[in-house]
């Protein structure tokens, strides 16, 4: 397995509070990694170390490839506010490749069209980013992350909300992409989607609790350790 980005006891949190502590952890090439873990144990924050617009404050983050990744993050209220269509919100994806003001080429329209057929959303290309559902809208984001093009996609709770036709079709645009050599680092509550990935990223207040295939992980021992669950009767 080869490494697409390696954590050497990284710390990092923000002004005043540390939230990860003494990290160490790969996340393999080409593959689906899922980062679970109870609410507040850190999972969003590791994602934007990963991404790298939340600095490291001890220890190392290497990546294998110097690209810029894809962060695609749950809706947010400033987005919504703002007047762009479905389309423009795609098209961001593509403004770290040409720059903010420069036009889009005949290849970012294309890869815009693709990204957005990919995850059936053509109809609703000019429609209001703020008018739409939030599962149309979710879908929208992550389609702004696949017209990026990047080598490593991470997202953060990309099926929170949204139907199982949805969640599927996501799924198996993740699964594809993977195939096709990118690399994917997704956050979810969702421990069954974390079951069908490749490797899992289990954390706890802030610390590693375990990682690894995730039928050596996510025993129901370590489900009711790490969440608390009471034993059933
Ligand atoms: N912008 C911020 N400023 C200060 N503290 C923050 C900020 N964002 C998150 N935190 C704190 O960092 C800790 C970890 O939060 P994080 O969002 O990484 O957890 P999470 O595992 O993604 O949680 P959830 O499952 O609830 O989404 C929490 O204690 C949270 O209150």
């Amino acid at each position: 397995m080869q490494p697409q980005v390696v954590l050497d006891r990284v710390s990092a949190g923000y002004a005043n509070r540390s939230v990860l502590k003494q990290l160490t952890l790969c996340v393999p090439s080409f593959a689906i990694t899922a980062v679970v873990g109870p609410n507040g144990s850190g999972k969003s924050t590791l994602l934007g170390v990963i991404a790298g617009v939340i600095p490291v404050t001890g220890g190392s983050l290497e990546h294998r490839t110097p690209g810029r990744p894809s962060l695609v993050v749950q809706r947010s209220k400033a987005a919504d506010a703002l007047p762009l269509t479905v389309r423009d919100a795609v098209a961001m994806g593509r403004w770290g490749r040409r720059g903010l003001w420069r036009g889009l080429s005949r290849r970012d329209r294309d890869v815009v069209d693709a990204s957005m057929d990919r995850l059936g959303i053509t109809s609703l290309a000019h429609r209001q980013l703020g008018e739409l559902s939030g599962g149309q809208r979710q879908r929208a984001l992550v389609a702004q992350g696949l017209a990026q093009e990047a080598d490593l996609l991470l997202l953060d709770e990309p099926s929170t909300g949204l139907d199982a036709t949805a969640r599927r079709l996501i799924a198996d645009v993740l699964a594809e992409m993977a195939a096709q050599g990118v690399t994917i680092v997704q956050v979810t509550h969702d421990l069954e989607a974390a079951g069908a990935a490749e490797h899992v990223v289990v954390l706890q207040e802030g610390r590693l609790w375990a990682e690894g295939a995730p039928v050596e992980v996510l025993t129901d021992r370590a489900v009711e350790r790490v969440w608390r669950l009471p034993g059933r009767v």
